[in-house]
């Protein structure tokens, strides 16, 4: 049974009518996406804010009405993915790619709803390489100096031997493999600082409720 459409659906259940809704990206938040836009052709009024071109495409074939970020001041509720949470509400995003427009969508969500099957659910965050955000220019020595902080940084590309993933805002991914990270608020703060990072995966004070779908149909909300 499918525990990210559980977790997807569940989640809908934040989003009232005249909210301005954002909108994530990937398999599990699918499911949101997909019943809202049901919900939309039934009549609810709401408006979505999609955190990357894919989204924005999957909310205009369901008839979603869109609107840009910068033409609203704050966002109702946000549902949205990710790759790892711990008990602590910390995450890791950015398996996808969307990172970034997430992390600027979530940051001014009154409610920040994130849905996940039951294995991203873990004690210590880590396992997940994590996604850092880093512009073309001179990549290898962004790469290096992300090295530093106790982890192997691979720059994400489609397959092997074609060129580097490019993200919606035309930025690479370095995928951080760190095994375990002791301190995600640390982290996130150190990766920010260095020259060449954009924006890294770890959403730190942000996620306000955890919505965790199971395979056998049940579904966790925590918050
Ligand atoms: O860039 C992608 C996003 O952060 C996704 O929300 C995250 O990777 C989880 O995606 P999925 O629900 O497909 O596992």
């Amino acid at each position: 049974m499918n525990a990210k459409k559980f977790a997807g659906e569940k989640a809908v259940e934040y989003v009232k009518d005249g909210m301005t809704v954002g909108l994530g990206t990937g398999s599990t938040v699918y499911w949101s996406i997909t019943k809202l836009g049901n919900l939309v052709k039934e009549g609810l009024n709401i408006k979505g804010v999609p955190t990357s071109k894919e989204t924005e495409k999957l909310a205009k074939e369901l008839g979603i009405p869109l609107v840009s970020m910068s033409s609203v001041d704050h966002l109702d509720v946000t549902i949205d993915g990710a790759d790892e949470a711990n008990p602590n509400f910390e995450l890791i995003k950015g398996g996808g790619g969307a990172l970034l427009r997430e992390k600027m969508v979530a940051s001014i969500s009154k409610q920040f709803i994130v849905v996940i099957d039951e294995s991203k659910f873990v004690n210590q965050l880590g396992a997940f390489p994590l996604p850092v955000e880093i512009v073309p220019f001179s990549w290898e020595t962004t790469l290096k100096t992300i090295n530093k902080l106790g982890c192997t940084p691979k720059l994400r590309i489609k397959t092997d031997s074609s060129p580097p993933f490019v993200s919606d805002n035309e930025n690479y991914i370095a995928d951080c493999y760190f095994e375990n990270i002791e301190n995600p608020a640390e982290l996130n703060l150190q990766l920010n600082m260095i020259p060449g990072v954009v924006e890294n995966g770890l959403f730190i004070n942000m996620a306000d409720t955890i919505v965790l779908g199971k395979t056998n149909g049940d579904v966790t909300v925590m918050s």
